[in-house]
């Protein structure tokens, strides 16, 4: 469904350059619900848009849904669903209008128009507020009407920039529902970003975490966490015996830090490791005051691959 190789894009700022997108390779079969995650500024939105045929790719290739976004973005364009930040209806008509309108700029004929934007306003539960104009919906309506505008067209593939950005978390929640409803029923293949950590890991089968304009990994979230995080373990002991269970944790693993009373080791299967490990502080003596483990996360992840953790580079 994509294929893009090298996409490169690069804009000039106070004339210095910004590498927004610096050689994506990204191959999407059919069917798939994929995240691009990555914190701000990281290139998601600049390859969404070059995949959208919205930007030109400085360099680089790529084809979507069958056709080659540099020399047949009209093909593209009819074929897929872009749902952007910026909310894509305008104000002034009632939401089933707006529609109407999409569906005219499609080619549809008038009858054709009217009868999908009754589809869409159904399939996204608006039908009760067709009437309304887009600036008197709430946040999640809205944002269900920028989808319902994305479909219009029966796209075979929907990008979906930052879906649920500044809703709350009923409404993101809603959101996610009518989404995943569309792929079940509707076979759609969906492309989505997002810097929400949890949205990542529980919506979708595979995750591209993006950094500077590169893909640092791409994997189902169970692949990553388990390939590059690993569990952690935590175990608190006296401050006497801090160094000698810092040292003993050593023995172990390299993966080793040390806050307060706390000796944080980080393993592949923490089931395993915890009983060793205070097994061997029982052996020099020392009495673990409290031990607590913990699965990884998406964040653990970025920890690991860059040095940063997601969440502090939000803004
Ligand atoms: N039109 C533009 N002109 C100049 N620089 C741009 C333009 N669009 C994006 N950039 C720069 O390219 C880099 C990547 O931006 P992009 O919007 O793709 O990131 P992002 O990962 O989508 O971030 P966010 O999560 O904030 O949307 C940033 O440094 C950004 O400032």
């Amino acid at each position: 469904m994509i294929r893009a190789r090298g996409l490169t894009r690069r804009f000039t700022v106070k004339r210095h350059p910004v590498e927004a997108v610096r050689g994506l390779d990204l191959d999407v079969e059919p069917g798939q619900l994929v995240a691009f995650l990555g914190p701000n500024g990281a290139g998601k939105s600049t390859s969404l848009r070059m995949l959208t045929t919205l930007l030109p790719p400085t360099s680089g290739t790529a084809t979507v849904a069958g056709h080659d976004i540099r020399t047949e973005p009209a093909a593209v364009r009819a074929r897929i669903g872009y749902v952007g930040q910026k909310n894509s209806a305008g104000e002034n008509y009632r939401a089933r209008d707006e529609l109407i309108t999409q569906g005219r700029s499609y080619g549809m004929s008038r009858h054709d128009a009217r009868h999908r934007a009754g589809e869409v306003l159904e399939l996204l539960d608006l039908t009760a507020l067709a009437d309304r104009k887009p600036g008197t919906l709430s946040g999640g309506q809205r944002r269900r009407l920028d989808i319902a505008m994305g479909l219009v067209n029966r796209p075979e593939l929907l990008f979906l920039d930052e879906p649920s950005t500044g809703l709350d978390p009923h409404s993101r929640a809603n959101i996610w529902e009518h989404v995943l409803r569309l792929r079940e029923e509707h076979r759609t293949t969906l492309l989505f970003t997002t810097h929400y950590l949890d949205e990542a890991d529980t919506m979708a089968e595979r995750v591209v975490v993006v950094d500077e304009g590169r893909v640092i990994a791409d994997g189902t979230p169970g692949q990553l966490k388990a390939d590059l995080a690993g569990d952690r373990i935590t175990i608190t002991v006296a401050q006497p015996d801090v160094a000698a269970a810092a040292e003993t944790a050593e023995r172990m693993t390299d993966a080793v830090t040390v806050e307060d009373r706390s000796i944080r080791v980080r393993v592949p299967r923490a089931d395993a490791a915890l009983p060793e490990y205070l097994r061997a502080l029982e052996d020099r003596g020392i009495k673990a005051i409290a031990a607590e483990t913990a699965r990884p996360t998406l964040d653990d992840v970025f920890l690991a691959l860059t040095g940063r953790s997601l969440r502090e580079t939000q803004s």
